[in-house]
């Protein structure tokens, strides 16, 4: 035998009603006899509570009834044919009238106590359950209303009373050893004292109801259907990736669901707990879902926690001084004083040194508190032994759950790893030695994005979400998106990455979606109707604003100004991927002040595609710094605009054409003049001999110019070729002179004792660097290790797609090391 139990939303329409009796009529159909427990239809509770208050205040309550009357009659009139429809409206209206004397009565007296008013709420139950067991009557002759005022003994405790369970379970028995045969539809949340009065079992008191019924009758199940899919991993409004959970155990339900998750209402689950019965939530709008069973013997998972529940507003209060040191009682004089005034403490926690105590309570609750405890402790605030508590507010609890984190490792540590990586403060934390809890306090803020931080890390079979504010549709910056588009199903599935663009600005237009733009149609996005006109302080104060987990500010621009935001992102947690070299190769003290927010905020600063695009340069300098090995000497080509112009200037080539070729190949700076004029080899060797310990300024890169001074000097691009083909006898004398010395051209910089430099030389056959093709850059290290023969890395080092892949590997790797 199964107890269903069905909320407010499904005894709330016309169609979810019919759905209910459907569920009522699969049970018969499999020749059980269910038992069915109703709440109010949804919303009348809080009608009737209003009503009561209204007519307490002397206020009129004739709208509140007839709306009542409305919402019970509408259904009668929709689902009962005319010639039936009588009795049960006259039956109805009996009611609501014995409802009107009670409001009147409370309008007279002007007093509504909570005897009264649980008297006025039990309508709210016995108006439903009469409506459903005279609809189901047409499909189950043997359909009987039963008021639980028959069923269920409580204390005097109205508004939350306590339960007889012994002479509750006696009358169950009874009352179902008398009515053989019927189909029982019995109120939720009401029932009676020893003299006779209606009480009400409190909050979720419907799924206690059915709880101690499943318990009294040993049910097979109890089942409680819902509006929503079960019980969740966390809060599907803040968290998308949330998902169903299909087994709990009863204690990770009762923790999941004392937070946020008010799926089902903790105490009631206590006599299915003691008996063993299952509790299966089911959804009455998604009847092929299977719903979430909460049982004692759950399979094993392998995932260390079940879900993550929040309350997304407490405030904090932080009892604090030496009188509490060592103190016997301290804490118990406390906790009793808000215990005997009602005030619940959400999370408890005290360091070992006893110096302070620190609670959240509900924000309502707060202020009481603090006044309570001034009384309390009056004598130890005079003696300054203890100070006046303050109140912080907009605070947020999360708290992960799960019995396997019990006995293992790692946990916690992964739980702060994921807070600390995106910025999230912890205020206090609490864990029970039972260990399958943790919980801490945030600041509300935060919450959306700690949920999804910690969701993402626990949850690794799911895919982690970067949510990527790209600056720059250029060259790169569309080769880049175009890779993310191609490999986004081979990202998902390999990497367990899902690369969200969340925000994308070039210089004339910003478009910001938190749901992320299309990959494939950016450009539309960009130029539709939710775009606006570029601003980058706009676009970083949203970044900032929408304080999204896992979050990156990617810099695919030539431009100076995003380097000024670098800091500011780093400061907020925000990692920063770049291929723009201007932030590391402006003044040293910027240099700094980047890896130290960086550091300092939990953030990555990725910039591998700086120097020699993608080759991993950056990468093999910082691992061998790592692993305590020295850079004695560095010998680099590192243009790879230079390097392709001189492995192609041979035979009748004319120099101009050749930049002009290496420009419209995407290796030139979008000004090619950086790249002749040396300024962006300059910027290279200035981060390199920074990366490997030398703080040097941009003007101690010493660069001999490879260009006549007339070149050098041209105002404009166009100007600038103009000049090459003027000067087309220079570059072809060189080049002959290389030629006739057996020698070719290349431009190569060289880092030693801390100096760094630039110059034109001519090499020969024997020289590590005279075999180049294309754009290909060359360096060599010469380190302490690396000292008879240099570690080399070479190949193309300019380039859109080589450039691109390398942003995406950094971007990939953001948050992995
Ligand atoms: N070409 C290569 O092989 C290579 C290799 C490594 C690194 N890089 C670097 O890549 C970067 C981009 O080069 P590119 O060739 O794609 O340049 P590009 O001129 O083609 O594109 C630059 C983009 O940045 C946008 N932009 C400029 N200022 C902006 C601002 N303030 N806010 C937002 N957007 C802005 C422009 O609108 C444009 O979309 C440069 O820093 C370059 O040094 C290039
Ligand atoms: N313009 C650069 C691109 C790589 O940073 C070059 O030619 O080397
Ligand atoms: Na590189």
């Amino acid at each position: 035998m199964n107890i269903l139990k069905f909320g407010g939303t499904s005894v709330g329409s016309v169609a979810s009603i019919s759905t209910l009796l459907d569920v009522v009529a699969r049970e018969v159909a499999r020749g059980e006899r269910p038992v069915v427990v109703l709440s109010a239809m949804s919303g009348v509770t809080n009608l009737l509570l209003a009503a009561a208050e209204d007519a307490a205040a002397g206020r009129p309550v004739t709208t509140s009834l007839m709306e009542l009357e409305n919402r019970h009659f509408g259904v009668v009139k929709s689902l009962l044919d005319a010639a039936r429809q009588n009795p049960v409206l006259t039956r109805l209206k009996l009611l609501f009238n014995e409802l009107e004397d009670l409001l009147h009565g409370i309008g007279s007296l002007r007093e509504l106590t909570p005897q009264t008013l649980d008297r006025v709420l039990s309508y709210g139950e016995r108006c439903a359950t009469f409506l459903v067991s005279a609809l189901a009557a047409g499909r189950f002759p043997e359909a009987l209303c039963v008021e639980a005022t028959e069923l269920i003994r409580t204390d005097a405790h109205y508004g939350q009373a306590r339960v007889d369970t012994e002479l509750t379970e006696q009358l169950i028995r009874g009352f179902v050893r008398e009515h053989p045969g019927r189909l029982l539809f019995v109120t939720g949340f009401i029932a009676r004292n020893a003299q006779g009065r209606v009480t009400t079992l409190g909050r979720g008191g419907s799924d206690y109801t059915a709880a101690i019924l499943g318990a009294a009758l040993g049910a097979q199940e109890i089942q409680i259907w819902t509006d929503v899919n079960g019980m969740m991993t966390a809060d599907p409004r803040m968290v998308k990736k949330a998902f169903s959970l299909p087994e709990l155990s009863y204690t990770e339900a009762m923790e999941l669901s004392y937070f946020g998750a008010k799926v089902i209402y903790p105490p009631t689950m206590i006599p299915a707990f003691m008996k063993r019965i299952p509790i299966v939530i089911r959804n009455t709008f998604d009847l092929d879902f299977a719903g979430t069973t909460i049982r004692h013997d759950c399979q094993p998972s392998a995932l260390p926690i079940k879900g993550i529940s929040s309350i997304n507003d407490v405030s904090v209060i932080n009892v604090e001084g030496s009188g509490m040191v060592g103190k016997a009682g301290f804490s118990g004089r406390l906790f009793s004083l808000l215990a005997r005034e009602q005030i619940n403490v959400i999370l408890i926690t005290q360091a070992s040194s006893e110096h302070s105590i620190t609670f959240a309570v509900a924000p309502h609750d707060a202020v009481r508190a603090r006044e309570l405890i001034g009384q309390e402790f009056e004598l130890e605030l005079q003696a300054r032994k203890l100070e006046l508590p303050g109140i912080e507010q907009d605070l947020a609890v999360l708290a992960i759950v799960g019995e396997n984190m019990k006995q293992t490792p790692g946990i916690a540590g992964k739980l702060f790893q994921a807070l600390g990586r995106n910025g999230v403060n912890v205020r206090a934390i609490a864990q029970g030695s039972s260990e399958y809890n943790i919980s801490v306090i945030i600041g509300r803020a935060d919450l959306a994005k700690a949920l999804n931080a910690v969701h993402d890390a626990f949850f690794v079979e799911l895919t982690k979400t970067l949510h990527v504010f790209a600056l720059g549709t250029g060259n790169i910056g569309r080769t880049l998106l175009g890779q993310l588009h191609a490999h986004r199903d081979f990202l998902r599935e390999q990497n367990g990455v899902q690369v969200r663009v969340v925000g994308l600005s070039n210089s004339r237009r910003m478009v910001i979606d938190p749901s992320g733009l299309p990959l494939d149609g950016w450009e539309a996005a960009l130029n539709n109707g939710h775009s606006e006109p570029a601003d980058l302080a706009r676009f970083v104060a949203r970044m900032k604003q929408l304080n999204l987990p896992n979050c990156v500010l990617l810099d695919n621009t030539a431009a100076p100004e995003p380097a000024a935001h670098y800091a500011d992102a780093l400061r907020h947690s925000i990692s920063v991927v770049t291929c723009n070299k201007i932030a590391n190769s402006g003044p040293y003290q910027q240099y700094r002040e980047l890896r130290d927010a960086a550091r300092q905020h939990g953030a990555d600063f990725y910039y591998e595609t700086n120097v020699g695009a993608g080759l991993p340069i950056i990468r093999t300098l910082r691992d061998l710094r790592t692993s305590g090995d020295r850079v004695e000497r560095i010998e680099a080509i590192l243009s790879g605009t230079i390097s392709f112009i001189f492995n192609n200037f041979r035979g009748e080539a004319s120099f101009h054409d050749i930049v002009r070729e290496a420009q419209q190949r995407g290796y030139t700076e979008p000004d090619p003049r950086d790249d002749l004029n040396g300024r962006d080899f300059m910027r290279k060797m200035l981060i390199l001999a920074r990366d490997a310990g030398h703080p040097l300024e941009p003007d101690d890169v010493i660069i001999e110019p490879m260009l006549p001074a007339a070149c050098l000097q041209a105002p404009t691009v166009a100007a600038f070729y103009e000049q090459l083909r003027a000067h087309e006898a220079y570059f072809s004398e060189l080049k002959d002179r290389a030629a006739a010395a057996g020698q070719v051209l290349r431009y190569i910089g060289q880092l030693e004792d801390g100096r760094a430099r630039i110059s034109l030389q001519m090499v020969d056959e024997q020289h590590p660097f005279y075999q180049l093709s294309g754009a290909d850059n060359v360096i060599s290290f010469t380190t302490e290790r690396y000292k008879e023969r240099p570690l080399v890395v070479k190949g193309p080092g300019a380039g859109a797609e080589v450039t691109a892949a390398g942003v995406f590997a950094d971007l990939v790797n953001v948050g992995t090391r």
